[in-house]
């Protein structure tokens, strides 16, 4: 997909603090058709160094990540300037619930986790170019099994082994040490999934910059949107939370 630059994203986010309905658009399209048959399954690529970690590739396709797309904007969570952050807890929207049968049905991704629902809170992130997310294991209320989609432009995490405190935080405040950290470059449609190890003991992080350097490829961000899929290990009510990334 191509890259947008602050005007595009404007365009797309609105500009205006247009009173907020707290409401996902009902009027979304079933994802099921456009995600695939499932056969073959897809298999992920795994790292040697984090066990647990599993990367598809080019996931979704084109016509998904536009939907997706379409949806996160008519939710005008992020119009303004002050959020780049919406979190969503309870029954997700039907896009969210489709993607994860999906991983479970018809990719490698989600191998040990069997549980209904599958996921009850999302995370939508918002990065503008230079942006990034601190350092930090996904916190402990959370269960095994996360999924993290990622749209609109690239970026690189790096993953590092979590310190005692990161495992235990309940905030994302500390910076780990990114050096003999491992890069994964996460691309538009790509699709990351953190079982065992890679959610418990090691921390990701996306640093704040606005070039990434992958093996010598330079690579400008752009903006760009990730949902997060995520299972408490306690229910709570459906609410959708507004906010600021750590
Ligand atoms: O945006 C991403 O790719 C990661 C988000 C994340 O790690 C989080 O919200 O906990
Ligand atoms: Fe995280």
């Amino acid at each position: 997909m191509h890259e947008l630059n602050t005007d595009q994203l404007q365009e797309l986010f609105g500009s205006d603090d247009s009173d907020f309905d707290d409401s996902f658009p009902e009027d979304q399209t079933r994802l099921d058709a456009s995600l695939g048959s499932g056969s073959p399954a897809q298999t992920s690529e795994k790292f040697d160094r984090i066990p647990g970690l599993r990367l598809l590739r080019h996931g979704l396709s084109h016509s998904v990540q536009t939907q997706l797309l379409d949806t996160i904007i008519s939710a005008e969570y992020f119009n303004g300037t002050a959020n780049n952050q919406a979190m969503h807890f309870g029954d997700l929207p039907q896009q969210f619930q489709d993607i994860g049968q999906w991983a479970k049905r018809d990719t490698d991704l989600l191998e040990n986790i069997d549980r209904d629902p599958l996921f009850d809170q999302a995370i939508l992130n918002l990065y503008r170019p230079g942006e990034g997310i601190r350092s930090h294991v996904d916190l402990q209320k959370f269960d095994d099994g996360i999924l993290i989609i990622s749209l609109l432009s690239s970026c690189v995490m790096i993953m590092t082994p979590a310190s005692e405190a990161q495992k235990h935080a309940t905030n994302y405040s500390e910076e780990g040490k990114l050096d003999d950290g491992v890069p994964i470059l996460l691309r538009p449609g790509d699709v990351l999934a953190l079982v065992g190890p890679a959610r418990w003991d090691w921390a990701h992080c996306i640093p704040a910059r606005l070039i990434d350097n992958m093996d010598g490829d330079i690579i400008q961000r752009g903006s760009r949107v990730s949902i997060t899929l995520r299972k408490l290990k306690c229910t709570t009510a459906d609410t959708i939370e507004l906010g600021h990334r750590q």
